[in-house]
């Protein structure tokens, strides 16, 4: 069993020559909770991750992991810190000619000195665990896409990661894949409490799944924090981007200028009301995970009233009343 880590990214700032992807960005990952890091195409969102995994370094600013601050260490830490890490690559990134199960087993049989028996008991636990039995002598080209990504994912957990990072989860899965998807991140979260951010341009999941949004734009972190703190924002650029809208600062390419943002206000684009805020995801079989709070606890500390209609789910169960009656029998 893992429990994750706190990660505490201060000031970082990241640029290639003479382009600058972010600055400044400032957030802390709670430990064992759900992050999701939102920005349109192009903001250095898998930068982002590249940095925090110490595969780029930063120009300034620190990433704080248990005391040590893994942007600025020396290369024998920053092996010890990378240990910590398990990272979903969009694609999986497994090695097509090898099957389902030595794909899974390479980092044991790469960083361990465990033998073949030991290999194959933590192997099959997490096959087991994303949900892949019988897949194991499968080559990554004979399995579908949502496969490969769980493939991916247990290939992630083998070293017992205290940080979970995903790249993008979502990309290219229809979304009935993506929604089990979404539940089996879920469910991971309940089970090895480890810390995840999730990169994604998927609203649903930005929506539903997380503890915590950040939201990266115009080479900074917009806004980071509780996921009902930004579902019910007035900021322009978080809501356009929450509510998939085509006005407001966000344009085709990048942004859009003054001029054309006048012009939408003189045309009358309201950016309207708020949608609901939906209900958080919760994992399968009645369990809470321990980060999760309940709902409406943000809106309530800051006084903030929800949109008509929020925490009620598709079977119409309010979630203001559900969840401290599954709190009690969880208890
Ligand atoms: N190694 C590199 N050297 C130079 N420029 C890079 C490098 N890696 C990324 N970039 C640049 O950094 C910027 C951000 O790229 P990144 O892939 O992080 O964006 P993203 O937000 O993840 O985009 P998308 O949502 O489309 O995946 C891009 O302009 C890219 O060209």
């Amino acid at each position: 069993m893992t429990v994750g880590v706190e990660v505490v990214v201060e000031g970082l700032t990241k640029s290639f020559g003479r382009q600058v992807i972010w600055e400044d960005v400032t957030l802390t990952l709670p430990a064992g909770g759900i992050s999701v890091l939102l920005g349109p195409s192009g903001t250095g969102k898998s930068v982002f991750l590249k940095t925090l995994v110490g595969l780029l370094r930063p120009d300034r600013g620190h990433i704080w992991i248990d005391g040590h601050d893994l942007a600025n260490c020396g290369e024998n830490k920053l092996y010890e810190l990378r240990r910590l890490f398990g990272v979903l690559f969009q694609d999986g990134a497994l090695f097509g000619s090898m099957n389902i199960y030595d794909n899974i087993a390479f980092p044991l049989r790469e960083h361990t000195k465990k033998n073949e028996s030991q290999i194959r008991q933590i192997v099959m636990e997490k096959i087991e665990l994303v949900g892949l039995n019988g897949a194991e002598g499968k080559l990554p080209g004979e399995i579908s896409g949502g496969m490969r990504k769980r493939a991916g994912l247990a290939r992630a957990l083998v070293l017992d990661p205290e940080i979970i990072l995903f790249d993008e989860p979502d990309s290219g899965l229809d979304p009935v894949r993506t929604a089990y998807l979404n539940q089996l991140i879920v469910d991971l979260n309940a089970e090895i409490e480890a810390t995840f951010l999730i990169v994604t341009h998927d609203i649903n999941t930005a929506r539903t799944v997380p503890d915590d949004i950040g939201l990266l734009f115009r080479r900074e972190l917009v806004m980071f924090g509780p996921r009902e703190m930004m579902l019910s924002s007035g900021e322009p650029v978080v809501r356009q981007f929450l509510n998939a809208r085509r006005h407001g600062p966000i344009g085709m390419s990048e942004e859009k200028d003054v001029s054309e943002l006048e012009a939408e206000a003189q045309q009358g684009h309201d950016p309207g009301a708020l949608p609901p805020i939906p209900p958080q995801l919760m994992p399968t079989a009645g369990r809470l995970r321990r980060s999760q709070q309940a709902p409406g606890t943000w809106l309530a500390a800051n006084g903030v009233v929800p949109p008509p209609g929020s925490f009620v789910d598709e079977r119409g169960r309010d979630w203001l009343r559900e969840y401290p009656r599954l709190l009690g029998s969880v208890r």
